[in-house]
C-alpha cells in the first residue's frame, strides 16, 4: 500500500488567506487532567482534500451527494511533469483506461510555501476526460485551476461533467502505471470539502 496523502502538522501551507491548520491541546495528562483531548482548526481545503461542487457552484452538490462509489476502484496514475496545463492533446498520447486518473506534475510530497505556479486543467480536456468515463479526477496541485483565477473555468468544466476533484495530493514515490484506489473523505454534513485519507494498493 502506499499512502498517498499530504502529512498533516501545524503550519501546514494553506491557500493564501485561508484558515491555518492547527491541533492545540484543551486537555493535558500532564496537567493533571485524565484525558489529552485537542481542538482541531482548519479550512476545510486541507493538504489532500476533495472538493464538492458546492465549494464553486452555488447551487452544486455539498459534500454528502457525492457516490461513495467514485472513491473505491480502480485507477491510473499519469506522469504530467513538464505541462503548464493539462491540454486535450496531452491527454490524448496518454492510454486512458480507468474512471480515476491521477496526474502527478512534479510537486513534491511536503510544500515548504504554498505553491504559486502549479499545472491547471483547461476545460477542453475535462470534456475529453468525461469522454472518456472519467468520474475521478486527482492532482498534486492544490487547485486545478490557477491561484489567481475567479472565475474557476477548470473547476466548473469538472462540476458540468460530473467529475470530481481531489487536490493536494503526495505523488512523488508513484510510479506512473494502474493501482486501486481508496480515498476517503470525512462525512461532514453540508461542507463544501473535507480532507481525506488516499491510499494506493
Ligand atoms: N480555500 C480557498 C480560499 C479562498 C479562495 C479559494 C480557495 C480554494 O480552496 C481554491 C481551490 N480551488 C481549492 O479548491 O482548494
Ligand atoms: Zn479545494
Ligand atoms: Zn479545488
Amino acid at each position: 500500500m502506499i499512502d498517498i496523502t499530504r502529512r498533516l502538522y501545524e503550519g501546514h501551507p494553506v491557500w493564501p488567506g485561508d484558515t491555518p491548520f492547527t491541533l492545540e491541546p484543551v486537555s493535558k495528562i500532564a496537567d493533571g487532567n485524565s484525558v489529552n483531548v485537542s481542538k482541531l482548526t482548519t479550512t476545510t481545503h486541507l493538504g489532500t482534500h476533495l472538493d464538492a461542487p458546492y465549494h464553486y457552484v452555488e447551487d452544486g452538490g455539498k459534500l454528502e451527494s457525492v457516490p461513495l462509489s467514485v472513491f473505491i476502484g480502480p485507477c491510473q496514475v499519469v506522469d504530467a511533469r513538464g505541462q503548464q496545463a493539462l491540454d486535450v492533446p496531452f491527454l490524448r498520447s496518454l492510454e486512458l483506461r480507468a474512471e480515476r486518473v491521477l496526474f502527478y506534475t512534479g510537486q513534491p510530497d511536503e510544500w515548504r510555501d504554498f505553491p504559486r505556479e502549479f499545472t491547471h486543467v483547461l476545460p477542453a480536456a475535462v470534456d475529453y476526460l468525461a469522454e472518456r468515463g472519467v468520474r475521478l479526477f486527482g492532482t498534486d496541485c492544490p487547485s486545478v485551476d490557477p491561484l489567481t483565477s475567479k472565475d474557476l473555468p477548470g473547476h466548473k468544466a469538472f462540476a458540468r461533467n460530473g467529475i470530481f476533484i481531489v487536490e493536494g495530493l503526495a505523488l512523488e514515490a508513484v510510479r506512473p502505471g494502474e493501482y486501486e484506489l481508496i480515498v476517503l473523505p470525512l462525512r461532514l454534513e453540508g461542507a463544501d470539502a473535507s480532507p481525506v485519507r488516499a491510499i494506493l494498493r
